[in-house]
């Protein structure tokens, strides 16, 4: 029986839908959320947000640190029961406030598990729903390796919720997930090591910057073990121990297994509705349409080349709503995208990529900005702190790589020069204020960028 008729339903309610679906509906169209989890999806209950406020105090601490024998004398130290306490009590209250929004707006909220009866209706507990359009967001979830004690695996968002912080964690995987959750457990004071399966972290950033991430991070006493895979993990006596296929052994407290995500396009019935999608996720034209063409998907479950992350699923969201709504019928086309890893220290990049760049030295200018060393009291003495920046032949900046405590501050106001193809002239538009890293940056950039 058919319960009930929507313009558009969407499945799942992160960033890669909400946005859209209170557009929408403010645009006068009748909208459903579907929703098998917690409402407001990853980035908010077990991503971003509970990381980062999770990551406040270690990097307070890091700072501390980075002071001794410099003007700070002294232990400070984390208590992680209070930290997750004051976590529960700032996040648990969001997806709330969300949820009262969508009620006032007039959404509906569909409660459980969607899947394609074919390309115009929706079941969920037996129950089917009509809509013209229907946007997938379903995200994704970690991956869980198949080896022998899988069950004693953990994932990221079993960590977000440790009610006490283990004395020794072992992370699986020198990814993201894994290399920020090393920083933080180290501050708050656990003993931690990685395993990587590859021969070095963070893939696809500026190998310069992440080899320092990594000394850094070793110096700090957190081990790295790369070249080795996991092959096992056994209970012995109330602790665990990880084996790997070169038979390295680690016994340990906790192990985090965070070796990738992976789209949640399975058991969506997406065979019943005509919609292509592979193991990367779902196949999407350039105006986020799937092979069914009232059948759009956002977010972290399409597959597309771009940061599987916050902000992009939020600007194809806004660009779903804008598409649905008659108000565009152009193809989306991606601005520059910034990145960050919220290690301690931080990198982030931003546009071509530095790697990229200097494999096209007549057609890219690379120059590098010590600014740790150059202007060391504008950083929390961070003399490593540094910018590569990459410029085309016309000078407009093109890209940019951080290494620094401020990296996610930095690469926000160089994206904007991307973006905005800001020249001297432009910048000069402005007085910036003395002393700040950007202000700094600043008088680096003028001698290599565009005059106007
Ligand atoms: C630990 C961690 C830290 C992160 N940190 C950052 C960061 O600092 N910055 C950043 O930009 N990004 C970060 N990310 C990535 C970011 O969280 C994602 O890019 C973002 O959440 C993607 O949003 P989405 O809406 O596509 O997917 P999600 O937020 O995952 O939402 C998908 C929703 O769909 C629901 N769903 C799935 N299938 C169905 C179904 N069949 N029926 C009903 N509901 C369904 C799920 O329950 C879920 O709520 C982090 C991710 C993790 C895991
Ligand atoms: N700051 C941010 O923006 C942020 C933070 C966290 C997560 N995220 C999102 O989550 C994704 C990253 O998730 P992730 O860190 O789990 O994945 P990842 O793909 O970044 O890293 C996984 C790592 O695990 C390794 N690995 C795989 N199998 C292994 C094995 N058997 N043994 C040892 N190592 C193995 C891989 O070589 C890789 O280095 C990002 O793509 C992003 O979308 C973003």
């Amino acid at each position: 029986m058919m319960e009930k008729k929507y313009d558009i339903i969407f499945i799942g309610s992160g960033h890669a839908n909400w946005h859209a679906a209170v557009a929408l509906r403010q645009a006068g169209k009748t909208v459903a959320i579907i929703e098998e989890d917690t409402i407001a999806g990853t980035c908010t209950n077990y991503g971003c947000n509970a990381k980062i406020l999770l990551d406040g105090p270690a990097d307070v601490l890091h700072q501390v640190k980075a002071y001794k024998g410099v003007g700070i004398k002294g232990n400070v130290k984390i208590d992680w029961a209070e930290l997750m306490a004051y976590k529960q009590k700032t996040i648990t209250p969001i997806h709330h406030e969300l949820e009262k929004m969508f009620n006032a707006l007039g959404i509906d909220i569909i409660d459980g598990h969607g899947e394609f009866v074919n390309k115009h209706v929706m079941k969920v507990n037996e129950k089917e729903y009509y809509a013209e359009n229907i946007v997938i967001g379903t995200g994704q979830r970690p991956a869980v390796l198949n080896i022998p004690g899988k069950e004693y695996l953990n994932t990221s968002r079993d960590f977000l919720d440790l009610p006490a912080l283990p004395e020794h964690i072992t992370f699986i995987g020198a990814g993201i997930v894994s290399l920020e959750f090393a920083a933080l457990a180290h501050q708050a004071g656990a003993k931690v090591d990685v395993i990587e399966f590859a021969d070095s972290a963070l893939r696809g950033f500026y190998d310069k910057y992440t080899e320092r991430v990594v000394e850094s991070m070793k110096e700090q006493g957190i081990k790295f073990y790369f070249n080795e895979a996991v092959s096992e993990v056994a209970r012995v006596s109330g602790d665990y121990e990880v084996t790997t296929k070169t038979g390295l052994r680690i016994v340990t407290n906790y192990v985090v297994d965070a070796t990738g995500r992976i789209p949640n396009v399975e058991k969506l019935g997406l065979e019943n509705a005509g919609v292509a999608y592979n193991r990367r996720g779902i196949e999407v034209n350039d105006h986020l349409q799937t092979t069914q063409a009232n059948i759009f998907a956002a977010g972290d479950v399409i597959d597309k080349a771009i940061p599987r992350l916050t902000p992009t699923a939020t600007f194809e969201s806004n660009y779903i709503a804008k598409l649905l709504s008659g108000k565009t019928k152009a193809a989306i086309v991606y601005p520059p995208v910034a990145s960050v890893v919220f290690t301690l220290p931080r990198i982030a990049q931003v546009g071509v990529t530095i790697q990229d760049a200097k494999k096209e030295p007549g057609k890219y200018t690379v120059k590098t900005i010590p600014h740790g060393q150059r202007l060391l009291f504008q950083t929390k003495n961070e003399e490593q702190a540094e910018v590569t920046v990459a410029f085309d032949s016309d000078r407009y900046l093109v890209g940019a790589a951080v290494y620094g405590d401020e990296a996610p501050e930095l690469i926000n106001f160089l994206t904007m020069i991307i973006a905005q193809k800001m020249t001297v002239a432009d910048l000069e538009q402005a007085v910036f204020a003395f002393p700040s890293q950007t202000i700094g940056m600043l008088n680096f950039l003028e001698g290599s960028l565009k005059a106007g």
